[in-house]
């Protein structure tokens, strides 16, 4: 009998440590919080004009135009945390009715990699002002070009668009 190392040993003589160190998924902690924003309009049933706000902070961002709104707390509704970021910048309570949808049931995508539902909403008590985030309002026009002309955040042009699709598709 001859004496026959086994060529497959036992265990493996190596190993990809990057392999059984790589997570499967990325925990969701790191994901950005999700953000709402509210195309405030005159009227749901006929819309003329829309409330633009131009923000103030962070340095990054001011002087660019923006819907109110911000993040969603944990476990917070969507709805209910626009409705209170709403309340909180501008002073006003607002009701909610449609939303402007996106090809992504979580929003619309933003520079930062987050996503923003955006609902449309006409104020029910008050008169906006300027008080947290932005140092400037103003009501425009629902008319594509002319809202174009403000300096939105880049990620919020295509949102714009399909705003004024969604309340005057007759352009
Ligand atoms: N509110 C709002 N945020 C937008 C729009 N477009 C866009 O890219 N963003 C970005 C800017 C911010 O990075 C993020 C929203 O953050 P935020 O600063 O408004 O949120 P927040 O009021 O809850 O503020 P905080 O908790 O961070 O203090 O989404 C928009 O139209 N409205």
């Amino acid at each position: 009998m001859s004496d026959i190392t086994p060529e497959t040993p036992a265990v493996p003589l190596h190993v990809d440590p990057d392999a059984v160190s790589r997570p499967v998924s990325r925990p969701a902690s790191g994901a950005p919080r999700p953000v709402v924003g509210a195309a405030v309009m005159d009227e749901e049933a006929a819309p003329t004009v829309l409330l633009a706000a131009r923000r103030s902070a962070p340095e990054v961002l001011a002087g660019l135009w923006e819907f109110p709104g911000g993040k969603v707390e944990l476990g917070e509704d969507p709805r209910a945390a626009l409705v209170r970021e709403v309340r909180e910048e501008l002073g006003v309570h607002i009701r909610l009715d449609r939303e402007v949808t996106a090809d992504h049931p979580e929003g619309w995508l933003l520079g930062n990699g987050a996503r923003m539902r955006v609902f449309t909403a006409v104020i029910i008590e008050g008169d906006p002002q300027p008080l947290e985030d932005h140092d400037l309002l103003e009501w425009r026009a629902l008319d594509r070009a002319a809202l174009q002309e403000l300096d939105w955040i880049p990620a919020d042009r295509p949102i714009v668009d399909a705003l004024v699709e969604l309340v005057r598709p007759e352009g």
